[in-house]
């Protein structure tokens, strides 16, 4: 079970890679708000950075906070992302997108010369797929592509998937920040997670999926009383 304190020395370790005319890519969820508040409070002490945020609803808390943002479209280079997940396994493979930001969760940390996922020990995993996999689709055609992810699954190794719609307030779909809706994708495991990014990627309509092959190079692993730093 996480513990607030674990999330925050994991977000307080990630400040120490932080340096001095950074532009950082600001993550998403309750790991990432602790980076957001620690950064805010360098910045108040003189560190002179701007953000880009991963979701309005980290605009919001950055802008709240007196961090400087620039808009992604002005951005040439993204020296650092910091952000959470919800699986992390021992390659650095990870299932993020459960606060629904996975798309620009991705474009960010696709574009940053290092992204550094923080998270309590609860986020670490042997294998992927506990945590239900988040689909980013288009709201066109979505019952018919929500097949075609449960194939695509299937293909990929998965034994018996269930894709359930994210339904918010309202019993309603949940829209993203892209204006899509999520399909969560229940595996229980995914035994092979570059086939199931592979296969997903293939298919009309999805706009994004939540796994990050290949893109976080550190994991921070908060404790009680400190955190531990691994680098891929
Ligand atoms: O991917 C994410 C949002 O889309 C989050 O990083 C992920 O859900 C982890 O959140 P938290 O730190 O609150 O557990």
């Amino acid at each position: 079970m996480a513990n607030e304190r674990e999330k925050e020395n994991a977000a307080i370790a990630a400040i120490e890679f932080v340096e001095d005319g950074m532009t950082i890519g600001l993550g998403t969820g309750s790991t990432a708000k602790y980076f957001v508040e620690n950064l805010a409070e360098e910045i108040a002490d003189g560190l002179m950075v701007r953000g880009v945020p991963t979701s309005e609803e980290t605009r919001r808390l950055a802008e709240s906070l007196g961090v400087p943002l620039v808009p992604i479209e002005h951005v040439d280079r993204i020296h650092l992302t910091v952000d959470g997940a919800d699986e992390v396994d021992g390659h650095a493979q990870l299932i993020k997108g459960g606060g629904a930001a996975l798309l620009r969760e991705k474009i960010i940390a696709n574009a940053s010369d290092l992204m550094i996922v923080i998270a309590d020990p609860s986020k670490q995993v042997e294998m992927l797929g506990q945590f239900p996999l988040p689909v980013e689709v288009t709201p066109f055609g979505y019952t018919i592509t929500a097949k075609k992810v449960y194939d695509a699954l299937k293909a990929a190794g998965v034994a018996k998937p269930r894709i359930d719609v994210r339904n918010g307030p309202g019993n309603k779909p949940i829209i993203t920040d892209g204006g899509n809706y999520i399909l969560d994708c229940h595996c229980s495991v995914i035994p092979d997670a570059p086939r199931a990014a592979f296969e997903l990627a293939s298919v009309p309509g999805v706009v994004e999926h939540g796994l990050f092959i290949g893109l976080a190079r550190t994991v921070i692993i908060g404790q009680d009383d400190g955190a531990s730093v691994f680098e891929y």
